[in-house]
């Protein structure tokens, strides 16, 4: 049997590493491999340098699309075939937020832009957890954890953020929010329920 894709989602601050760390220590989460978009690799190191630049958008957001497609080749794809669960901290739902924000004024839709580029080779989660949180609350976290990034300002995390509404929307069959807000204990018991109930 084929093993499960879930992800973690949510603007910057939102507590998504945090949350990685925990699972990533929890017993009844041993057998499950996890990882991240950006990820570790060489692509992925290209990646941060974009993040930290004045890159143009569209090389932006192909670094980020090819660091997926090895992502999914290299770990994704063996992992699921071989049974294996993942989780994935920041997967395919990023690009359509962040880029759906940088991408603004060059395409009408650059949401279903995004998506389109993806079409026929990428592979859906069957299950995505959104931590919610309020972008001004996100920053202040953001702010105590040092150096931000040109991603981490109030006005651009209020516009990715709507662009997650809208992908939560669009597909309530895969979306499940939790309140990232709460105290992390809290956050960590409601996301390991979800997680432990769906595999
Ligand atoms: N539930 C929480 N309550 C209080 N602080 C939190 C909580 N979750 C995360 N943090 C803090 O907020 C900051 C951002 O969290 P982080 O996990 O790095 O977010 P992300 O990976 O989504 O950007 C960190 O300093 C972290 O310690
Ligand atoms: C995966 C991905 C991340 N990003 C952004 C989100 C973050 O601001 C930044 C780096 O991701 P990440 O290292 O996960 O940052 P954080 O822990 O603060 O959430 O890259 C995109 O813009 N597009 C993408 O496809």
């Amino acid at each position: 049997m084929k093993g499960k894709l879930i992800t973690l989602e949510g603007i910057d601050g939102s507590g998504k590493s945090t949350i990685t760390e925990r699972l990533m220590n929890h017993p009844s989460l041993s057998n499950v491999v996890f990882t991240r978009e950006p990820t570790k690799n060489w692509i992925g190191k290209a990646v941060e340098q974009a993040i930290r630049s004045d890159t143009d958008q569209i090389a932006e957001f192909f670094l980020f699309t090819s660091d997926h497609a090895e992502h999914i080749s290299k770990t994704i794809y063996p992992a699921i075939e071989n049974g294996k669960n993942v989780i994935s901290d920041r997967y395919l739902d990023s690009r359509c937020a962040y880029q759906g924000v940088t991408l603004s004024e060059k395409f009408e839709d650059p949401i279903k832009w995004v998506q389109k580029i993806h079409d026929g080779w990428t592979i859906i989660p069957d299950l995505t957890i959104f931590l919610d949180i309020d972008p001004e609350f996100a920053i202040e976290r953001c702010g105590n954890r040092g150096e931000q990034t040109k991603f981490e300002k109030m006005e651009f995390l209020q516009q990715v953020y709507d662009n997650y509404q809208r992908l939560m929307k669009d597909n309530p069959e895969r979306f499940v929010v939790v309140d990232s807000s709460q105290p992390i204990e809290e956050v960590e018991k409601d996301v390991v329920d979800i997680i432990t109930s769906y595999i």
